[in-house]
């Protein structure tokens, strides 16, 4: 599809909007009004669930706080709506944001487990405090007014309902293009790579909650507004189940897709209501709850990855331009060869009675290439996930650039410029390739969510842009950048990896079988990409390698491990031809 033809129908889809009070009925509007309330919570949940794979059960519960909040004020204390709106806001996002800190360090189905407790406990209090009404709720709320306008019409606070939607679609959309987006959208998949690239995922979890938080708040200031009456029942786990419900039928990860899932259930609801006793006369009682059940599932079993999913496969891709020429990212000053950078120092890790890493000691200087070799089960992968902190040490340390970083989280120990590849390739396979070599440059960016939400990260995210196309350049990608990963052969993945580990400008740059999956010619390639990185960019590589030829023409100095302990350190020649190794590592053939 071509810009224009999107642009086209985001205009024919506005105009369509606007028009629709004059070509339709009070009813259908009332409906499309809910339609859009559930939809903010839809696109929350498409960004915190979709995006972020952090399944909330729990929504329906912060709708519900900021309409009891605007409730109070309004109806019961005789406040402005604004002000309800203001308060909404900030007592639901404040409860997001401590709930989070309590529950986002939870993982799977742990944390979905935790959203149906505080969704209960925060239904349960609605229902219990004697100010609120309790299950009686709140009667006599007044409409929104917009200057001398009351909207009390129903087409009146359609229009607020849908501008609202509107905005809050092309921030998401911003949103998901920038900086902290693209760290959100990375967030499925597994917290090691995106810890990896100086991610704090903590945060970035806690920043999705609350911003999904906040837009449920928005649609239970209207939800209120435009009911004029609430009570404990809407805001209970099952309209959270419902609007959960929405976001998968529209297309989890989808924003669009929020809007689309919340018009889908709320006429197919109303449709099975309607329509139920036609089929079974003698009263339906709940039966239309089974009904609804049993074509969500059909739903599920024909269009799992929602309705966005399923009708984007017709569409051609959106043609996206090429990063043109922006200002480059500032670079990091790199020490001078030879100067000592990397000590690791007595270091052991155990798991449970194996020891994998038994004491190692070495050290790498600035502007080397050095290999770190040894049979499988020796212990280097696990020596690189000590030294990039995906592992603790039990003992030992380990010292960067002059700084202990032992017990330094990943995330920091990545922004202090050591960048990593993984044996077992850690990708995004559905984002594309820019964008992941994009992720890599996370800590050499710093737009956060507003600059992101009101497209104020433009310089940046150019610069960012450019900077990941010349990588994917550099290491023979670049001729499409827009392709997604999870395409590429697994060579080209490895490949993708550094490029990633390049937009980070790192100091040091740690390699764990770099060359696994490639031919012939292209080893050769990333060899003398490998050695210009080291002579012209001033960069030290470590790297764990299979392929004794690729080793031997590469690396400066190598470490042996065997049996997680070290056998011995030193010239590639020197190496081969001590007994020890062609016992331990070559098998003598060498
Ligand atoms: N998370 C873990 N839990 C338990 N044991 C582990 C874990 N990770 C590694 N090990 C064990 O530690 C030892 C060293 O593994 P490691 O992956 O570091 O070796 P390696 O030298 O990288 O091997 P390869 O070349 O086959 O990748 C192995 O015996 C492995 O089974």
């Amino acid at each position: 599809m071509s810009r224009f033809t999107l642009r086209l129908a985001v205009l024919i889809a506005v105009l369509a909007l606007v028009g629709a009070p004059f070509l339709l009925g009070a009813f259908t509007i009332t409906l499309m009004n809910y339609v859009g309330i559930y939809a903010l919570v839809a696109i929350g949940l498409a960004l915190l669930t979709g995006v972020g794979g952090l399944v909330s059960f729990g929504q329906a519960a912060f709708v519900g706080l900021a309409a009891y909040s605007s409730a109070w004020v309004t109806a019961l204390n005789g406040g402005s709506p604004w002000i309800g709106l203001l308060l909404g806001i900030v007592i639901t996002c404040a409860v997001a944001f401590i709930l989070g800190l309590i529950t986002l360090r939870l993982q799977g189905h742990y944390l979905s487990l935790s959203t149906i407790a505080w969704g209960l406990a925060i239904g349960f209090l609605f229902g219990n405090v004697e100010g609120l009404g309790k299950h009686n709720g709140i009667a006599s709320i007044p409409p929104i007014s917009i200057g001398s306008v009351s909207l009390v019409e129903s087409w009146q606070i359609y229009y607020l309902i849908w501008a609202v939607v509107c905005v809050v679609l092309l921030l998401v959309y911003n949103l998901l293009d920038s900086r902290i987006g693209r760290a959100m959208r990375a967030l499925r998949g597994g917290n090691t790579l995106v810890e990896s690239l100086g991610i704090n995922v903590f945060w970035i979890k806690v920043t999705c909650f609350v911003f999904a938080a906040f837009l449920a708040a928005l649609s239970g200031w209207l939800y209120a507004h435009l009911s004029r009456f609430i009570s404990p029942t809407p805001f209970e786990p099952l309209m959270g189940i419902e609007y959960l419900m929405m976001a998968m039928v529209g297309g989890a990860g989808s924003p669009i897709g929020g809007v689309i899932g919340a018009a889908i259930v709320t006429l197919l609801k109303n449709f099975v209501q309607d329509y139920l006793h036609y089929i079974i006369p003698s009263g339906t009682g709940q039966l239309e709850v089974v009904a609804y059940a049993g074509l969500f599932i059909v739903f599920l079993q024909y269009a799992r990855g929602g309705v966005v999913a399923w009708v984007q496969q017709y569409l051609p891709a959106t043609a996206i331009p090429r990063p043109s020429q922006a200002t480059p990212l500032a670079r990091r000053d790199k020490p001078a060869a030879g100067t000592p950078l990397l000590k690791v120092d007595q270091a052991e890790r155990r798991f449970g009675g194996l020891i994998a890493v038994n004491k190692v000691s070495f050290d790498v200087n600035a502007g080397e290439i050095l290999g770190l070799i040894g049979p499988n089960g020796a212990g280097k992968s696990t020596m690189f996930n000590l030294l990039t902190g995906a592992l603790q040490t039990n003992s030992g340390s380990i010292t960067f650039a002059g700084k202990d970083i032992t017990r330094t989280r990943q995330s920091n120990i990545a922004q202090a410029g050591i960048a990593r590849t993984f044996q077992h390739v850690k990708l995004r396979p559905k984002m594309t390739l820019l964008d992941n070599v994009m992720l890599g440059a996370y800590p050499r960016t710093h737009t956060g969510l507003f600059s992101g939400l009101f497209r104020l990260n433009r310089a940046e995210e150019a610069s960012a842009r450019y900077d990941a196309l010349q990588q994917l350049e550099r290491v023979g990608l670049g001729d499409k950048p827009f392709e997604l990963a999870g395409n590429l052969p697994l060579g080209n993945q490895r490949i993708l990896e550094i490029a990633r580990a390049l937009a980070a400008d790192p100091v040091l740059l740690v390699l764990d079988e770099p060359a696994a999956g490639l031919r012939r010619g292209e080893k050769q390639q990333l060899a003398a990409l490998l050695k210009s990185l080291r002579d012209n960019d001033k960069l030290t590589i470590l790297l764990v390698e299979h392929d004794m030829e690729f080793v031997m023409g590469l690396v400066d100095r190598l470490v042996v491990m065997d049996f997680g302990e070290k056998l011995i350190e030193g010239q590639p020649e020197a190496v081969r031809e001590d007994p020890r190794v062609q016992e331990a590592y070559l098998g003598g053939t060498a």
